[in-house]
């Protein structure tokens, strides 16, 4: 990466602050689940925590999900519609999300696994349907689009090939603008690239080495190079083994203070412990599209993983725009409306595009602001 092709609002480099020891171990619900530790507590913990958090991360806990949904009890029954109230379906909802889009640009941020794609056991095996793949297109000619993942960015731009749309890999740590398509309005985002966690890339590397080679002698444990964070996955492993598993990790990790450890489904995230993740990366990307201090302007956010979380929360203390968390399940969330999988978020997305459609048909002469 040369100094020349960085384009980074001025607002936002600032704020990449490493902030080495400060960020929660598992970020999500953890006040409830006494997950409240600093990094160097978190790395203290005691393996047991670690295997209860590991249980807790994935609403496909296999058995229990399942009977779940075969039978709820009277309790979840009422707690999953208590939740329903507060997180309703964007579906059911749809006119009063579009209503709150009236005079204002909608810009599109969609998290990939779990959200454009079924969760899998094999995360090489992690495809979007043809059909979404057709929904995003369409998307993106009407509303700017961003794919906000965990994921290195060329790996997730592998699966989704579409060349139009804005890419933040690494949880938001590597952020480029489209390679072609529409020119959306103000749009210097086009020539944006953006890596705030560039000088953490020779320790990455290592500690994916050092994890591959670690994690070997556990059965189903696989470890993902995600460029600026690794990703060990814990799907296929028995559960027997994940305290082994987290024993592995945790060794490893306490050589590298400056990285630190969150949570996805059924995987541990290692990443540089600088401030900065998906919720960061939406503000990057407003701010590169022009729309920093905008009134009007309307981000929708879908994502169904505690990573996601960050972003939701950014919506909620903007006052601005929608997340949309992807669950089955009642979930401790910050979005305000719910999906319940990768199909209804298709259809949500198929409805934006329709009613743009008619709504530019209705109103030839006006602009759609893009
Ligand atoms: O931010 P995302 O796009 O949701 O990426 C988060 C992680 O997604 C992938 O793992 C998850 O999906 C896999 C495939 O369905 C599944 O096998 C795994 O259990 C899930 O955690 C990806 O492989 C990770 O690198 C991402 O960090």
């Amino acid at each position: 990466m040369t100094k020349q092709n960085v384009v980074v609002p001025e607002a936002m480099a600032i704020s990449v602050a490493a902030v080495a020891n400060s960020s929660p171990l598992f970020t999500y619900p953890p006040p409830r689940s006494g997950f409240g530790a600093g990094v160097a507590g978190g790395f203290a913990l005691k393996i047991n925590a670690w295997v209860e958090s590991m249980k807790a991360s994935s609403p496909t806990h296999a058995k229990a999900a399942a009977a779940l949904a075969a039978a709820p009890s009277v309790g979840a029954q009422e707690e999953h519609a208590t939740w329903i109230m507060r997180h309703p379906s964007a579906l059911s909802k749809f006119e009063q999300i579009i209503s709150a889009s009236r005079e204002k640009q909608i810009v599109m941020f969609l998290d990939y696994d779990g959200t454009l794609s079924p969760i899998v056991d094999d995360p090489d095996s992690a495809f979007m349907s043809e059909a979404m793949r057709d929904a995003v297109r369409n998307l993106a000619r009407y509303f700017p689009t961003a794919i906000v993942s965990g994921r290195c960015r060329d790996k997730v731009y592998k699966f989704v090939k579409l060349a139009e749309l804005y890419y933040a890999g690494s949880h938001g740590m590597d952020i480029k603008g489209p390679a072609r398509g529409p020119r959306y309005r103000k749009a210097k985002a086009k020539s944006v690239l953006f890596q705030p966690a560039s000088d953490f890339l020779p320790m990455i590397t290592e500690v994916y080495n050092v994890l591959f080679e670690k994690t070997k002698s556990t059965p189903g444990a696989k470890v993902e190079n995600n460029k600026f964070c690794v990703s060990v996955h814990y799907r296929c492993v028995d559960e027997k083994s994940w305290s082994v598993l987290a024993e592995q990790v945790k060794s490893v990790l306490k050589e590298y203070p400056k990285l630190r450890l969150t949570q996805g489904r059924k995987v541990l995230e290692i990443r540089p412990t600088i401030k900065w993740d998906k919720g960061k990366a939406l503000e990057f990307l407003l701010e590169s599209l022009g729309f920093a201090d905008c009134n009007d302007v309307l981000p929708v956010y879908i994502g169904d993983d505690r990573t996601d979380e960050d972003a939701f929360k950014v919506l909620r203390d903007r006052g601005q725009g929608f997340g949309i968390l992807v669950s089955k399940f009642p979930k401790e969330t910050n979005a305000s409306y719910s999906l319940r999988e990768p199909s209804e978020v298709m259809d949500f997305l198929l409805r934006l595009v329709e009613w743009k459609r008619l709504s530019l048909k209705a109103r030839p002469r006006v602009s759609i602001g893009i």
